[in-house]
């Protein structure tokens, strides 16, 4: 397929995701179903630029004066892609399977439009109703954050200690051009291809054997902020498919014992195999059986509690942009019981002296510092440890500036940090 070709997919996609919203995976599934003379690499390219449209939906609609598909493609494919529109009308010429020639309308937008007096949720690219939530946070800045969420994300990579070391890792990737990342000290970023897609990173060597792992920078940040120590009694209790279990376990050197629960025995699924690769031996994993408690046996025992806490993702509106347009009010509220929920049975696990640590991947006052009032509140045993405090106990005293208002938590966003976007903060009992 051309590129002209693909533009066409995309608008097709696109059309069919806002008459049934529904998640674009599923759209993206069903057109491959049923458009099978398309090879993977052609479905690859069309998905990259349906991420590209949905990251910044709203202010290509501004920009192009209209939100239908067509008009959010070709303003992906002008701002995001660079290409002119005399280069477009030349692709669209040269191909029979192309959307329609450009209007004279179109043509204007596409080379004189600006996001002059437009409001920061459109220069944001985030729904009108997360606006008050995002000056609580970020003020004026709000529109800046938005944007900065809006771009494409990095891959990062992890190091496995257990199996090398950074310098190990990026002479055996050196042909994916990786660099150091600037604040995990076992990060490794790996340039994007053109198109925006990552390289193949999980059929390389170095990761089949385990010295490498994909996390974001921001998540390699808040596993190393918890300080899992060798010798430990750790519970990972929002575990999931384990990305911060590794890490934790890594940072245990294999010594002490790490439990990793969920409550979807699905999402620990792939844990089991993650941890072979990684070699991990000092990894229980207590899967959810009915209403049975099997945690039961290690409450008040724990030196560490990670709290990784389901949340609305906001952080990663980057990776998951079509969460940022389907997300309502009342997923925020559903999210904000399940973490108080989670908090609550996480105090039990934590032994006197030990550290509970709260993650979220959100930037929500609501899912964040207030959360940590209401635990407090139920459970005053817990001490806040200063995040600048934890930050130096961890060696990432040069994160300072990115501590919270109040300094309780650690807030990395993209614009600040250039991760992900995080929430950390650690309490004492
Ligand atoms: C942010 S995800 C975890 C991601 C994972 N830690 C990682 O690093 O890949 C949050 C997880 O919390 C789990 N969860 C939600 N409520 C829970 C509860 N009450 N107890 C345990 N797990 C819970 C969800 O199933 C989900 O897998």
């Amino acid at each position: 397929m051309k590129p002209a070709a693909h533009a066409s997919a995309a608008i097709e996609i696109l059309t069919d995701l806002e008459a049934k919203k529904r998640p674009v995976a599923d759209a993206l599934k069903d057109w491959g179903l049923t458009h099978r003379f398309a090879g993977s690499k052609d479905r690859a390219q069309i998905a990259s630029l349906i991420y590209d449209v949905l990251r910044k939906r709203s202010s290509l609609g501004f920009r192009m004066g209209a939100e239908t598909p067509r008009a959010l493609v070709l303003g992906a494919l002008a701002f995001t892609r660079g290409i002119s529109a005399d280069d477009l009308a030349a692709q669209f010429a040269d191909s029979p399977h192309a959307p329609d020639a450009l209007s004279d309308a179109e043509r204007k937008a596409l080379n004189s439009s600006t996001l002059e007096g437009a409001p920061a949720f459109v220069r944001g690219d985030y729904p009108q109703w997360l606006d008050a939530h995002l000056q609580r946070i970020f003020g004026e800045d709000r529109a800046d954050e938005g944007a900065a969420l809006s771009e494409r994300a990095p891959l990062d990579l992890r190091v496995n200690l257990l199996k090398g070391t950074r310098e190990e890792a990026l002479a055996e990737l050196s042909h994916l051009h990786p660099e150091p990342t600037p604040h995990s000290p076992l990060g490794i970023r790996i340039p994007l291809l053109a198109d925006g897609r990552g390289p193949p990173v999980q059929s390389e060597p170095a990761f089949l054997k385990g010295l490498v792992e994909v996390q974001d920078e921001g998540s390699q940040i808040a596993s190393l902020i918890a300080q899992a120590k060798p010798g430990e009694q750790v519970i990972d209790l929002c575990a999931g498919g384990g990305g911060k279990t590794l890490a934790l376990s890594a940072g245990m050197e294999n010594k002490g014992q790490i439990f990793a629960h969920d409550r979807d025995l699905r999402r620990l699924a792939p844990l089991h195999e993650r941890a072979e690769r990684a070699g991990v031996r000092n990894l229980q994993i207590r899967s959810p059986r009915g209403k049975e408690d099997v945690l039961k046996d290690l409450e008040g025992k724990a030196d560490l509690v990670l709290v990784d806490a389901p949340c609305t993702g906001a952080g990663t509106w980057r990776r998951n942009p079509d969460a940022k347009w389907r997300m309502r009010p009342g997923s925020l509220e559903i999210r904000q019981k399940e973490q108080d929920a989670v908090l609550g049975d996480a105090a039990r696990l934590v032994k006197p002296g030990g550290r509970l640590v709260y993650i979220t991947c959100s930037l929500l006052a609501e899912e964040n510092e207030d959360r940590l009032q209401a635990f407090r509140a139920a459970h005053p045993g817990f001490r806040p440890v200063p995040i600048r405090e934890a930050l130096s106990a961890a060696g990432l005293g040069a994160l300072d500036p990115y501590a919270n208002a109040d300094g309780s938590g650690l807030l990395l966003t993209p614009r600040r940090s250039g991760t992900d976007g995080f929430f950390v903060a650690v309490l004492r009992q």
